[in-house]
């Protein structure tokens, strides 16, 4: 294995960070602003780092840690205030998960990189109107923004690795957080158990975990006529091997685990896209009922523009 990241791999950064300050405090006197220690992490249970896999870590979740503060405006309760406020985190303030979303009816999309996670999305949102939240995408938009941050995890991606788990959950969370709805697809999301841990404690468990299952070749074929177009860099034969690598070593225990749970429902990816969607309609009316669909939402908002100003 060796390519999963771990709780202690992303733990790592923390002591990183703590040795940096120490230094700089005893070295120049200089100060750099505490850190907030992720949710997950219980006070002293931090790990020693030990090589270069992990200061790719520790640099990419330290930028995030820094953009946070300058980029959320700081909600009250946030994890953006607790750098300011010492060690309380989202999960201290608002209990188990947050507030906010407490209520949220979740659906967790997962399948082999090329197995129609996208694509299924699409058609589901098109019928029940969920918000559509692809971990992919998020990245992505960071990668495009052109950060130091965004460069980093551009390294990550091309290489068919993981994104440490404290950037994809933030990034997912303030997504979650600046919507009005109730209803989320989190497509390409938790790759590993860690991140199906840390989202579960910083927001909330899922309702339903969709597989769709493909074989390698299929999948294979798909991504090499997507790279056509895609412009993805990692769509490219070298880093596909990787990322199908990276699904069978890491994203499959997510799978088995939300098996054991009851929560997973296995659909074939192979036939085309409207067969593979009898299959979801099935198991999304089954988890979350059949919801208010986009036409309806639509009609309502149209009802509602038409009311005479008060
Ligand atoms: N059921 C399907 N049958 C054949 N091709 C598909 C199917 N679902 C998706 N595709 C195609 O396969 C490629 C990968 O689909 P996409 O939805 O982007 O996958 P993912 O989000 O899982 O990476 C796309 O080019 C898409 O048009
Ligand atoms: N939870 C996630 C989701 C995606 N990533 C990174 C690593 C993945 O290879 C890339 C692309 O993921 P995306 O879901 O967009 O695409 P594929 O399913 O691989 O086609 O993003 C991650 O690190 N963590």
């Amino acid at each position: 294995m060796g390519i999963c990241r771990s709780k202690e791999k992303d733990e790592v950064n923390t002591s990183l960070y703590e040795e940096k300050q120490k230094e700089a405090a005893e070295h120049e006197g200089a100060h750099l602003p505490a850190q907030p220690t992720p949710a997950w992490v219980e006070p002293g249970t931090t790990t020693k780092a030990t090589g270069d896999e992990h200061a790719a870590t520790a640099k990419a979740t330290e930028a995030v840690t820094n953009t946070t503060a300058e980029t959320t405006g700081a909600k009250p309760g946030s994890a953006a205030t607790s750098a300011e406020t010492g060690p309380s985190t989202t999960a201290e303030v608002n209990g188990a998960g947050s507030l906010a979303l407490s209520g949220a009816c979740i659906v967790f999309v997962l399948g082999g990189p090329g197995s129609g996670k996208g694509t299924q999305c699409d058609m589901i949102v098109k019928k029940y109107g969920f918000v559509h939240l692809s971990a992919g995408d998020l990245l992505r938009e960071e990668v495009k923004k052109g950060t130091d941050l965004g460069k980093e995890i551009e390294g990550i991606m091309k290489e068919g690795n993981l994104v440490p788990t404290p950037i994809t959950v933030k990034l997912l969370r303030e997504a979650m957080e600046k919507s009005s709805s109730g209803t989320f697809l989190i497509d390409g999301f938790p790759r590993e158990i860690h991140q199906a841990e840390a989202f579960e404690q910083e927001v909330k468990p899922p309702q339903l975990v969709i597989f769709y299952d493909c074989p390698e070749d299929v999948l294979l074929e798909r991504l090499l006529k997507r790279a056509k177009t895609s412009g993805r860099s990692d769509d490219n034969k070298e880093t596909i091997r990787k990322r199908f690598k990276t699904f069978l070593d890491c994203t499959m225990p997510v799978v088995e685990h939300y098996e054991r749970q009851g929560l997973l429902v296995k659909i074939s990816a192979v036939p085309p896209p409207d067969v593979v969607f009898k299959d979801t309609e099935k198991a999304i009316e089954k988890a979350c009922g059949h919801g208010v669909s986009k036409e309806q939402k639509d009609l309502a908002a149209s009802y509602i523009n038409a009311l005479p100003d008060q």
